[in-house]
């Protein structure tokens, strides 16, 4: 067996061990994807506990979107399970998958805000969905959360007021009002600056310090993981080639690991 596949079957053991423990949130028992004859994704296992941070890594086209479309359902895997929240949402309708959704948010990379109405608005919208609160606790709890998010005192301009690492800040916020017990970030960090991505990366390190939130973020950015990340998972060949902490990535031998990890100190902004 040649390296990679003993780290993918190395992969693919260590989740059970962790799915036994109480602390895991999310998982991919032996997943598989395909369109049509294309396979993405070929037996991938990876977990992150309650309260860690999980970097998908990989280059582009190897199943990281992929990926997280299928923790929220919008795809769903060929064989294999996907567990969120204890539960396996493979076999989920609709209505059952809202509940996960509500768990388990996203921000988007071109933040998917509404660009007719105010940041506040925005912010205000999961709130004024839950149909229970008071216009003044609305209020409130969106100026704290912009605070929160660093954007304090924006709730009047639109998003189109906003640069790229500004809107992605107010969908974290966004994100947020939801309650969310997770919540999985796609490249936080494309198309902003580098003291823009720095701060975005506190941010994240902070809502795990502050809110305990499982975070999963798919990223092509290793100092970012190496910031953030309790494990990473790098895709490759359609297998979780590695599973494990930044440290063992940066440590170890593996031609594929060492090649990524050099084709992002050249691609990587100074
Ligand atoms: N709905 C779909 N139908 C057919 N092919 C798809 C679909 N969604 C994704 N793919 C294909 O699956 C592969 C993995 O796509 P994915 O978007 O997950 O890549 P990625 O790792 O996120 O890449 P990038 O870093 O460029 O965003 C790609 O070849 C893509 O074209």
């Amino acid at each position: 067996m040649d390296q990679a596949a003993q780290q993918n079957e190395a992969a693919a053991e260590a989740v059970p061990d962790v799915r036994n423990k109480p602390g895991s949130y999310i998982s991919f028992e032996h997943v598989h994807k395909s369109f049509g004859d294309f396979v993405v994704l070929d037996d991938v296992s990876f977990c992150v506990n309650s309260g860690e941070t999980l970097c998908i890594m990989g280059r582009s086209g190897v199943g990281k979107s992929v990926s997280l479309q299928m923790l929220l359902g919008f795809l769903k895997p060929d064989k294999g399970i996907i567990r969120v929240a204890g539960e396996d949402i493979c076999g989920l309708n609709e209505q059952q998958l809202q509940v996960i959704r509500r768990k388990v948010t996203m921000v988007f990379q071109n933040g998917a805000l509404f660009d007719s109405i105010s940041v506040g608005e925005n912010v205000a919208f999961p709130l004024r969905e839950r149909g229970e609160l008071a216009e003044e606790q609305i209020h409130q709890i969106v100026k704290g959360l912009l605070e929160m998010v660093g954007v304090a005192g924006m709730e009047g301009l639109l998003p189109s007021d906003l640069s790229t690492g500004m809107k992605r800040s107010v969908a974290i916020a966004r994100a947020l009002a939801a309650q969310p017990e997770a919540v999985l970030y796609d490249e936080p960090t494309t198309m902003v600056d580098p003291l823009m991505a720095h701060l975005l990366g506190n941010l994240i390190e902070r809502l795990k310090q502050q809110l305990h939130l499982t975070s999963v973020v798919v990223t092509h950015d290793t100092r970012f993981a190496k910031k953030l990340a309790d494990r990473v998972v790098l895709l490759h060949g359609g297998k979780a080639h590695f599973f494990g902490t930044m440290e063992e990535m940066e440590q170890s031998d593996d031609p594929v690991l060492k090649e990524f990890l050099a084709m992002d100190e050249l691609t990587m902004p100074v």
